[in-house]
């Protein structure tokens, strides 16, 4: 790890020297803005209609020994109305418990085990869309995905479910896919929406819309990364009816046979990456870069060890989302050393706060946290955590006690963990409660040589050691 340079002159820098420094700061402050913009996003999901067989629609339901048939592409109302009342009133978790609530969702619910659908998203072809469309970038797309059937929703007039973001079910989980089927009704549009540190957008997945424009019956499907939030907007007539599935990378993960095609926005990022290393005025004794992940990832909220825990961010790095997987690939391509981080910010410290610590791993600090020192000299001291760009008096402080202590340059506005008392706060609106897993705010730290000797990565297409 390298520490920050304390070796400071001892006279006052000369006029001339203090508009250097001044030029130089502008300029990287103008050099990891471009960086920032040449990571092109594309919006988190996909979306389209299937035109299906009519047997396709066929629905069978029922909780006790005789079940029911339906058919979407003609359902009458008083069928879709028995439909709705076999549904139980949908819950939804928060803070550690599924809980009922109509002023946060207002909707009808089928188990899995209470309903049988005749087609399936592999043979409709669906989880091929869905690996093109999503993870394409970073050649994610040559792993292959299964589809697990995880609930059917019935929403009638007035139902909604306000934002949320699915609960991740295990570290394997990327991305929900929902299907609305082609029962008439108004409203009930699907809003997602993602939020970085300087703007939110917001995409629409219309159904009612979509539907209505199809020809034939068809059904609507739209996938996005769990993670995001959305929004399911208040039916105003009929019934829509959805069955939602959770979309895993396979447990064998047996690579497919598939093209690779470059992306463009790939291709402009890796361009903008080069010329920078190639600029002898960017980083010219070389320093370290952190990104901010836009997307966040499941892992255990309570690893088993410190061993499992750092195994399981690494592991992370072969299952990133969209321009996350981008980036990395690039960095690893150019021969920089790149690595994922958690980083907690502590803002509780009387002196010198927040304060920023880099972790290889997620640290358990419900068990272990104890009040005597700040938490972030804990992490230093006890977890193995790297203070990032401490200010003079504190690289002096933990310099005296060779605490670890790194320089790095934000791409962006930084995200960290914010602890400042022994609980930390996870997200609490899910679509169930499930405390084993959460979505972890994640950052890239990359460490970039100095110019004529850029490469930091030991060995080249090899995940780099920790360092
Ligand atoms: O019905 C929908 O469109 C989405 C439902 C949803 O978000 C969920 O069940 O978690
Ligand atoms: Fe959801």
């Amino acid at each position: 790890m390298s520490t920050s340079n304390n070796t400071r002159s001892t006279s006052d820098p000369t006029p001339e020297e203090l508009a250097l420094q001044k030029r130089l700061k502008e300029q990287l402050k103008e050099h990891l803005k471009q960086l920032s913009r040449a990571i092109v996003r594309k919006p988190p999901y996909c979306q389209g209609t299937i035109h299906l067989p009519a047997d396709d629609f066929t629905l069978f339901y029922g909780k006790d020994a005789i079940a029911r048939r339906l058919n979407f592409s003609n359902a009458s109302p008083e069928e879709l109305q028995h439909l709705a009342e076999t549904c139980d009133p949908a819950t939804f978790g928060l803070g550690g418990e599924d809980v009922y609530d109509e002023t946060y969702r207002k909707a009808g619910k089928l188990d899995a085990s209470d309903f049988l659908l005749r087609f399936t998203p592999e043979a409709v072809g669906l989880l091929d869309v869905i690996r093109a469309e999503l993870l394409v970038e970073g050649r994610n797309s040559t792993k292959s995905i299964r589809a697990e059937l995880y609930k059917l929703n019935v929403y009638g007039p007035e139902a909604f479910f306000k934002a949320h973001v699915d609960t991740p079910r295990s570290e394997l989980m990327f991305g929900s896919l929902v299907i609305v089927f082609p029962t008439a009704h108004e409203g009930g549009a699907l809003n997602l929406r993602e939020r970085d540190a300087e703007n939110a957008q917001e995409w629409t997945f219309d159904s009612a819309a979509l539907l209505a424009q199809a020809a034939q019956p068809s059904i609507a499907y739209v996938a996005f990364y769990s993670d995001v939030e959305h929004e399911v907007m208040p039916v105003q007539s009929g019934h829509r009816v959805t069955v939602t599935y959770n979309l895993y990378y396979a447990e064998d993960a047996a690579s497919l046979p598939a093209a690779q095609p470059v992306p463009t926005n790939e291709h402009t990022f890796r361009t903008k990456v080069q010329a920078l290393l190639d600029d002898p005025t960017f980083l010219p004794e070389g320093g370290n870069l952190m990104f901010p992940l836009r997307h966040q990832y499941p892992m255990s909220k309570t690893p088993k060890s410190d061993a499992k825990a750092r195994r399981a961010l690494k592991d992370v790095a072969t299952r990133l989302k969209a321009t996350d997987a981008l980036v990395l690939k690039v960095m690893r391509d150019l021969s920089l050393d790149a690595s994922l981080k958690i980083v907690y910010q502590d803002s509780g410290a009387v002196l010198g706060g927040p304060h920023y610590v880099m972790c290889d791993r997620v640290v358990r600090l419900e068990d272990r946290y104890e009040v005597q020192e700040s938490l972030y000299e804990h992490l230093l001291r006890e977890e193995g955590g790297v203070l990032l760009n401490p200010g003079r008096w504190e690289d002096k402080y933990l310099g005296a006690y060779a605490l670890p202590r790194a320089q790095v340059h934000w791409i962006g506005a930084p995200i960290a963990w914010h602890v400042n008392s022994t609980k930390t706060t996870y997200m609490v609106y899910g679509n169930q409660h499930e405390m084993a897993h959460t979505y972890w705010k994640i950052s890239m730290y990359v460490r970039v040589g100095p110019v004529g000797n850029r490469a930091t990565a030991s060995e080249v297409g090899v995940a780099p050691s920790e360092n």
